[in-house]
This record gives structure tokens, sequence and C-alpha cells, in this order.
């Protein structure tokens, strides 16, 4: 036995690092246990931020954004290979671990690298290549994240049939490109590859894509989707796949069709990361996709351990995993005054173009009965839009139709998911839509639609009533 913590943080991604730096905060002795060799958890190292670096170093090199205005044939570079993304994604990665690490030691937290395990509710294992320590702690909480849903029937070979882990890890751009999952990794990984001109078809079970967000806005992305050659094959589902000698991959479909490409990216959801946390040891039970279920304050079953961030499942975003952090820290220490509405907790998809969104669709107000309308925007209306030549951008307000709250903001366009926290800070402090028509915002931006859009909606709602 050779220490004793106050809270000992199994994960060093989002949740796991907010949930230290608030425990150190409070004062209490706090060590994150990790077991890659660098701290960030999948949101640094394999995730969030090499897949938004990569978008935006295909907007940049393809010159995707500018081709409206010079024209469908110009391009930064030239022949666009995987090291040129890899080059600035690495890049990026490298100087939020430096950020990441430097944080946690101003905060005094110990960072122990090795494989957590419990013993018990109040003693935790770290197993690494020079043995196994065991550690006391007050508190524990399971920030352990989540890796890539396999299936037996799908051969990940890293090199032409890959998941999310492995995207920067392809020597070469391929020509065809299978995607299999239209949630958000799918989408998003489509859209890079089908603006660098790989020919992507895009395999989903589902009717629709991303079926989450606002239909309005998924049409949309759909129409974008369409236009830069994407195939999409929707109510389909991959069976298995399989590489062939000429070294294609072939995609069997439960209806009998088979899709060719040179390269499989496979994201059909992800699996909770519990196999190594020994959690009988502390009479907690995950379900079949490793998922931890916890209380409201983020406790498990055994009240001295929590669980937050992707491990306890939906949302899965790290802007909402480092607040369950936070709170869960709060709460391990009986703090209660933190408090969080995940009311307001936004979205942020980074698909091309981007889309972001806040509170309820038209497809969840239909279904609760609630009056409502709608205000939109379109970017080509706005000079800020023609500027930057986004033409096909578009915001949309929905209101209550008779006190006008505001109860959701849609948007398509790039900058989208800065442009929504106008919409978010308006809904989280209960204003109305009359609030964007008695701003004045700077000219010539972007959130000048929603003062459009709010007079778009306050029209509908004169003229019908
Ligand atoms: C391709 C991709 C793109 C994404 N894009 C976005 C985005 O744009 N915006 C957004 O908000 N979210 C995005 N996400 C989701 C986001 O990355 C996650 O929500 C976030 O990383 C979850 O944080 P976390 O702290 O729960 O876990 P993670 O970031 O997964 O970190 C968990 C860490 O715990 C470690 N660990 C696991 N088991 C143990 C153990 N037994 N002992 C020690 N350490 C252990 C893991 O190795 C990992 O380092 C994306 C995810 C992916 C995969
Ligand atoms: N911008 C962001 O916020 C962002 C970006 C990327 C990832 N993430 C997070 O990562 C998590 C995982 O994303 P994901 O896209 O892997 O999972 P997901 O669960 O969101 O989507 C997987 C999709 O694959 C489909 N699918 C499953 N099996 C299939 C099969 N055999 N054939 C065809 N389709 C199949 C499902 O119907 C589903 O639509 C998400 O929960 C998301 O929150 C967030």
């Amino acid at each position: 036995m050779s220490s004793v913590y106050d809270l000992i943080v199994i994960g060093s991604g989002p949740a796991g690092q907010r949930a230290a730096i608030h425990g150190a905060k409070l004062g209490k002795r706090v060590a994150l246990v990790e077991n890659r060799e660098v701290v960030g958890g999948a949101c640094i190292n394999t995730g969030t931020i090499p897949s938004k670096t990569m978008r935006e170093a295909v907007l940049h090199l393809s010159g995707y954004n500018y081709r409206s205005i010079y024209g469908m044939n110009y391009r930064v570079k030239e022949r666009i290979t995987m090291a040129d993304l890899a080059f600035r994604v690495q890049h990026v990665i490298k100087t939020e671990i430096d950020v990441t690490q430097a944080q946690l030691s101003r905060n005094n937290i110990e960072v122990l690298t090795g494989s957590a395990s419990f013993e018990d509710p109040t003693h935790v294992r770290v197993s690494n290549s020079r043995g196994t320590t065991v550690y006391e702690a007050a508190a524990t909480l399971i920030a352990t994240g989540t890796k890539p849903a396999t299936s037996p029937k799908v051969p990940i070979n890293g090199t032409t049939i890959i998941n999310s882990d492995l995207v920067l890890d392809l020597k070469t751009l391929p020509k065809t490109m299978i995607i299999v999952g239209g949630g958000v990794i799918g989408v998003e990984y489509t859209c890079m590859f089908a603006a660098l001109g790989v020919r992507c078809t895009l395999i989903e079970r589902r009717p629709r894509l991303l079926e989450f967000a606002d239909q309005e806005i998924v049409e949309s992305l759909s129409y974008h989707l369409r236009d830069s050659r994407v195939t999409m094959r929707l109510n389909e589902e991959v069976e298995s796949v399989e590489s062939m000698d000429d070294g294609t991959v072939v995609a069997n479909l439960e209806s009998k069709k088979k899709v060719t490409g040179d390269t499989l990216l496979y994201a059909v959801g992800r699996q909770g990361n519990v196999d190594e946390l020994n959690l009988p040891a502390i009479g907690v039970e995950a379900d079949n996709r490793g998922r931890i279920p916890v209380d409201k304050d983020f406790r498990t079953k055994c009240p001295n351990i929590f669980a937050a961030g992707d491990v306890i499942g939906f949302p899965s975003l790290a802007s909402v995993s480092m607040e369950q952090g936070r709170v869960a820290s709060a709460r391990a220490f009986g703090d209660e005054t933190i408090l969080s509405n995940p009311s307001y907790y936004p979205y942020g998809i980074y698909t091309i173009p981007e889309i972001s969104f806040i509170g309820k669709t038209e497809e969840q107000l239909t279904e609760e009965d609630v009056p409502y309308e709608v205000g939109v925007a379109y970017y080509r209306e706005i000079a800020r839009g023609q500027i930057r030549g986004d033409t096909t951008g578009r915001l949309k307000l929905i209101f209550h139709r008779e006190n006008h709250s505001l109860l959701g903001v849609h948007i398509i366009g790039e900058g989208a998911s800065e442009l929504l926290h106008i919409g978010q800070a308006v809904m989280a402090l209960g204003g109305t839509i009359e609030y964007f028509v008695d701003t004045v915002f700077n000219y010539p931006t972007l959130a000048e639609c929603y003062k459009v859009a709010a007079f778009n909606g306050l029209n509908r709602v004169s003229k019908l009533d």
C-alpha cells in the first residue's frame, strides 16, 4: 500500500481531467490513472481533436469553401496525401497533450500510468510493465470512455478495413470508400473524404442519417452529400465484410446487395471501456454496450464510486463529458451547489457543411403538441455569407407561437457550432425571439441570421394570426 487519495480518477479524457481538476481546486489529494502513454483520452488522441483537425486540413488544402467563388477546380494543393493531413493532426495532438499535462501538473494532480482495476470499493490496483501497486481512495471516478464497437464479421486489418481510431494511419488516400454507419462519426468522415474527391458509399441501417437531428437539416445535409457524389444506402444493414484477393473490400448487405470499395470504415457505435475494471469487486454491472448506470449525481450503485463521460452513454460528447466530470467530482465531496441543465447542452456536428443545434426539433414539438412557429434565415441573404462564400447555409429558430420563447435553434452552414452559442444564451436566460429583433449585431457577421430569422418568424405569426 503506497498512497492514500481523496479521489482517484480512472481515465484522462475530458471527463477525467475536469473531475481531477475540480477535486484539486477543492484542496483534495487527487490521482489520475491513464493506461495510454499520454494523457488526453480518446478525445485528444484518436477522436475529437484528430477528426476536427483533419477536417480543417481538408477544407484548407482542398479549397472546398472557396469553390463557389473561384470555381469548382480551385485547390490550395493539387495532390493531397494522407501525410499532408496527418502532419497537421499530429502537431495539434502534441500541443493539446502538452497543454493538458501542464494543467494537471499545475494543479498537483499525480498522473499514474497503468491500467486501473478495483480490488474493493476503496482500493484501486494500477498495473503497468513495472508491476502492480494498490492505492487507497475515499472516492473513485470511472471515466474510462469507449472504444469502437467490433464485429467478428468485420475483420479490421488497419489497411483496407479500418475503424475511426485508424483513419489517420491510412498510408494513401483511397479512390473509393465504403462507410458503414450513418451516425456522427460515419457522416463526418464521409464528408471529409468526399471533399477530397474520394467516391464514398455510406451505408446506414436506419431510414435516415443522424436520427437525433432536425429532419429538415438532415435533408439539407443529404443534398450536400449527394452533390459531393456520395451514394447513400439507407435502410440497409451490413452483415459482413470481406477482403478480396485484388486488394479491394466487399460489404455484404442483409438485402444481398454487395458494395465494393478500396477501403471500408466501420463506424457503427462504441463500446464502454469496462472489461479491465473488475466491476464485480464493487458490485457494479455494465450493460451489453459497456455502459455503467449512474444516478443524477453520477453515483454508481456503490456509494463512493462515480462514473462520467462516454462510459455512462448518451450523449457521449467531449463537451458534456467535461461537465459530467466536474459535477461528479463536486458530488463526491458533498458539494450540491454546482448544477447543470442538460436542456441547454448544444450539439456540434462537423460535417461539411457544419451542423449545430440546441433545444427541441420540429418533430419533437409536433409529438408533444406544442404550438410553435419557425423563422428561417439563409446565409445567401446575409452579407457575411456572401463574403465567406457560403451561400447554402441556413439558420432556423423555433419558438412558441404564444409567448415567443425560444425552443430550438438549428443551423447548417460554416461556423454553425460557434454561431449557435448566441441562441444558447438566449434560451438559457429564458429569452424570447424579440431579443434578436431589438439587438444590434456587428455587421457584416453571420450573427445577423438571428435577426433575419426572428423577423421572418414574427412575420409568419402575424400573417397567420
Ligand atoms: C472520431 C470521433 C470524433 C469525435 N468528435 C467529437 C466532437 O467533435 N465533439 C464532441 O463533443 N465529442 C466528439 N467525440 C466524442 C468525444 O471524443 C468523447 O465524448 C470524449 O472523448 C469522452 O471523454 P471521456 O473522458 O469520457 O473518455 P475518453 O476521452 O475516451 O478517455 C478515456 C481514457 O481512459 C483510458 N482508460 C480506459 N480504461 C482504463 C483503465 N482501466 N485504466 C486506466 N485508463 C483507462 C482510455 O485509454 C482513455 O485514454 C468524438 C469521438 C470520436 C471517436
Ligand atoms: N461532433 C460530435 O459531437 C461527434 C463526432 C463524432 C463522434 N461523436 C460521438 O461518438 C459516438 C459514436 O459515434 P458513431 O457514429 O460511431 O455511433 P452512433 O451510434 O452515433 O452511430 C452508429 C450508426 O451506425 C448504424 N449501424 C449500426 N450497425 C450497422 C450496420 N451493421 N450496418 C449499417 N449501419 C449500422 C446505426 O444505425 C447508427 O446510425 C456518438 O455517440 C457521438 O456522440 C460525436
